[in-house]
């Protein structure tokens, strides 16, 4: 069944995408944690012949479950990375695994002012979002880790302005020193790489987490913590002159505020509000202090993205 032609197998990659799952931790005093994850994990390897030859001697199942038995189930970031190490690591013909882990959003629904120690409530659509490469043909395996978030939906009624850009013939965008700011934050933070003991003969390889700088990759709970609170409270406060320049305090913030942080990468969709003109049955609603009434528009948005990096 082996196809030749004037191409050659340039990369590969296979695995699972989508692999829901859910985890609950019973602790000894009743209390229950628990975490959601959608999962994609890819692997690359001597592969070639599962394409070429159609041979799946090579093939290893991705959707294994470790789940169950992995001390870190409860941190995106170290599951990813354990995730990783162990399908690179059981299998010596397997170079690299690309694990992506997305946690939704569970919160503990509030009884009488009391956290519930077993009922949660889905507070937002926002995703924690870590991907980890685990690459055994470096010199020496790293894993090198990616975390953010995605569609964190936001919006401030003032304190947002947009003048002074370019005007030409073809201009019909209006100065405002007022506006609605909203946008859905997507950030994405990258690590310096972590190290990982072992070469993968076989034997499982272990994250060897040397505490050198806390707030690494391994910590990633904290710094994932700390880079949301600084998106909240930049957004907030910000006198905003434009959906750039609050990008870039975000950006400068998270970096200083987390050491092993090597680089940001934001995203904002600027989500227009459009005051609904009213002159027509005498009402001022387009002067920007008078607007009250707006249409919120889905498409087309402002696309305003950058990653600021540690100098
Ligand atoms: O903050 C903004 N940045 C832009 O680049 C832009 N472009 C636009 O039409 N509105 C805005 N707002």
């Amino acid at each position: 069944m082996s196809s030749d032609g004037p191409g050659f197998l340039a990369t590969a990659r296979y695995g699972k995408d989508k692999v829901r799952v859910f985890r609950t931790v019973r602790g000894t005093d009743g209390v229950h944690t628990i975490v959601e994850y959608i999962v994609t994990a890819l692997l690359e390897g001597a592969l070639d012949v599962s394409y070429t030859q159609a041979d799946n001697s090579v093939v290893v199942a991705t959707d294994s479950n470790l789940a169950k038995t992995s001390p870190h189930v409860l941190s995106p970031a170290r599951f990813a990375v354990h995730l990783g190490t162990h399908l690179v690591s059981k299998y010596v013909h397997l170079t690299k695994a690309v694990v992506t882990v997305q946690q939704l959003r569970w919160a503990r629904i509030g009884v009488d002012g009391a956290a519930h120690p077993h009922a949660f409530w889905r507070d937002g659509d926002e995703k924690r979002i870590v991907t980890a490469v685990v690459d055994k043909t470096a010199d020496g395996a790293v894993a090198t880790v990616e975390g953010g978030l995605k569609d964190l939906l936001v919006l401030k009624s003032t304190g947002s302005a947009f003048e002074n850009f370019v005007r030409d013939e073809y201009t019909t965008l209006v100065e405002v020193n007022d506006r609605i700011f909203s946008t859905a934050v997507d950030l994405a933070y990258t690590y310096a790489p972590l190290a990982i003991a072992g070469h993968g003969d076989g034997k499982e390889l272990d994250v060897k987490h040397v505490a050198t700088k806390s707030g690494d990759a391994w910590d990633d709970d904290q710094v994932a913590t700390k880079a949301r609170e600084i998106t909240l409270k930049v957004f907030a406060t910000d006198d905003s002159a434009s959906v750039q320049a609050t990008l870039y305090k975000m950006g400068q913030e998270i970096l200083a505020a987390n050491p092993a942080v090597m680089s940001v990468q934001i995203s904002l969709p600027n989500k227009h509000y459009i005051p609904v003109d009213m002159k027509y049955i005498g009402l001022d609603n387009t002067t920007p202090s008078k607007a009250e009434v707006f249409v919120p528009v889905d498409a087309p948005s402002g696309l305003i993205t950058a990653s600021v990096a540690r100098a």
